[in-house]
């Protein structure tokens, strides 16, 4: 039936901060390379964010729940993807998938999409945004 809730889209996002250190270093560049292109964030001490995570999921809205995902279940694949492997890490030295991946906004945005999408029914992530810092923030939608 039109207007029937089985037929609405529903937006759902769930909003997890965590922090983090990394350096900003390309294996793929040379170390004055790596200096000229990411400046201060090439210190090899490397820096911190509390970064802010919006996870958002889409589908209809179930006709029977009235949700979208339940919470419960979001809740836990953020936690599986996001807290355990990245809350209080150094992300170059403690998460394998950086060891050769530059640890830039965009593509932590890519590793916790990657990841995301194994953990939840098909066709149901719809965007990951991450905000590293008030002003810095990434928009990834699996493209
Ligand atoms: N395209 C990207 N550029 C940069 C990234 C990134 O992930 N993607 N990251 C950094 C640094 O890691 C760092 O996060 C930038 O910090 P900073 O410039 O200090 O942050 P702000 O812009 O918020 O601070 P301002 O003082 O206002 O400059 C660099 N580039
Ligand atoms: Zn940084």
């Amino acid at each position: 039936m039109a207007g029937s809730s089985a037929e609405r889209i529903g937006y759902l996002t769930r909003v997890q901060s965590f922090s983090a250190c990394h350096r900003l270093h390309s294996v793929h560049l040379s170390d004055e390379e790596n200096k000229e292109v990411y400046g201060k964030c090439n210190n090899p001490n490397g820096h911190g964010h509390n970064y802010k995570v919006e996870v958002t999921v889409r589908r209809k809205i179930d006709g029977v729940t009235g949700m979208v995902m339940n919470l419960t279940d979001l809740k836990r694949c953020i936690e599986d993807v996001i807290m355990t492997p990245l809350d209080h890490k150094n992300l170059d030295k403690d998460v394998p998938y950086f060891a050769d991946v530059v640890s830039t906004t965009e593509n932590l945005a890519v590793y916790i999409w990657d990841n995301m999408v194994k953990v939840m029914p098909p066709n149901l992530l719809y965007e990951i945004k991450i905000h590293e810092t008030d002003k810095n923030i990434i928009t990834y939608r699996g493209e």
